[in-house]
């Protein structure tokens, strides 16, 4: 009860700082946005409907029961891969503390931070980036509440906007985020340009199937509730050839990829061979 009163007015503290001006460190972080260079600058992965859709529920971030508990959910799971691939890529100890100490790392797409934290409690450095702005404030706030997470480096912005401005990571990551941008593709481009040669770039995202369809929009949206409806467009999804494909026009190799699959009998999610709905891929940059 007192831990549900506590997360009660966390929100309402987070609620009641969203109502007043731009935080300081939001400022910051456009203030170091370059001025446009029409020759240089990629195509922008903004879809405003889409942005739209994530800004309308920003408070609820770190509700474990609202909009975003599937991720809330399926976040050891994810974790789980991610920690595996990167110990193995980067010869870490998987079963060390802080594994990923040292380790640059981009959340691109942050959201909330539900992410963001727990790399940064591995022990990476962590750079949270995502286009609205709300997100962005609600993760500050969130990471500021523990010593262990207040160190991340929130900043309201894109990925083809920290490739302008030169900024490299040892490892990148894009959770949930490539069926919500506007041209795959170049987003993957964008991915690419900020891993560092012989870095590590993890993306996770939902198959274009029929089964997907099914379980993903149909029963997650209409049925079940778990997600706003319209969260979903099928036709936005990519298969996992499809990703293979232009992660590797874009200069990076999938070296590893995992299912996602959810037990309603225990309301968990593991990793498995069936990468027909829910999959994640761990891909390395060619030595450039
Ligand atoms: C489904 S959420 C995933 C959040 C986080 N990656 C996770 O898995 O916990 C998608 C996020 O991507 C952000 N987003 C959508 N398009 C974006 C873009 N073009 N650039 C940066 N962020 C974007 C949204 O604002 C939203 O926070
Ligand atoms: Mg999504």
């Amino acid at each position: 009860m007192a831990a549900f009163s506590n997360h009660l007015r966390n929100l309402n503290t987070i609620q009641r700082i969203l109502l007043q001006s731009s935080s300081n460190a939001t400022q910051r972080c456009f203030s170091k946005l370059p001025h446009h260079h029409p020759h240089t600058t990629p195509k922008s992965s903004l879809k405003d409907n889409e942005l739209a859709k994530f800004a309308a529920i920003s408070e609820t971030w770190w509700d474990s029961e609202g909009p975003f508990k599937p991720l809330h959910v399926m976040n050891p799971t994810r974790l789980a891969f991610i920690r595996s691939t990167l110990c193995r890529h980067f010869k870490r100890d998987p079963n060390s503390v802080r594994p990923l100490e040292g380790l640059k790392i981009v959340d691109v797409g942050c959201g909330g931070g539900i992410l963001s934290e727990p790399l940064a409690r591995m022990g990476a450095t962590v750079t949270g980036v995502d286009a609205v702005e709300k997100n962005i404030k609600i993760a500050q706030l969130h990471a500021d509440m523990d010593p262990t997470t207040s160190n991340i480096e929130f900043c309201c912005t894109t990925a083809e906007k920290l490739v302008e401005q030169g900024r490299q990571f040892d490892a990148v990551m894009a959770l949930e985020v490539i069926e919500h941008v506007a041209e795959p593709a170049d987003f993957c481009k964008s991915l690419s340009a900020l891993t560092i040669p012989e870095g590590a770039t993890v993306i996770s995202t939902i198959n274009r199937s029929m089964r997907a369809f099914a379980t993903a929009i149909v029963a997650a949206e209409y049925i079940l509730g778990w997600l706003p409806k319209g969260t979903h467009q099928w036709t936005t999804f990519l298969t996992p050839m499809e990703l293979v494909l232009i992660l590797q026009q874009a200069g990076i190799n999938v070296e590893e990829m995992a299912g996602f699959v959810y037990n309603p009998l225990t309301g968990r999610w593991s990793l498995s061979d069936d990468i027909s709905v829910n999959f994640i891929a761990f891909a390395t940059k060619n030595n450039a």
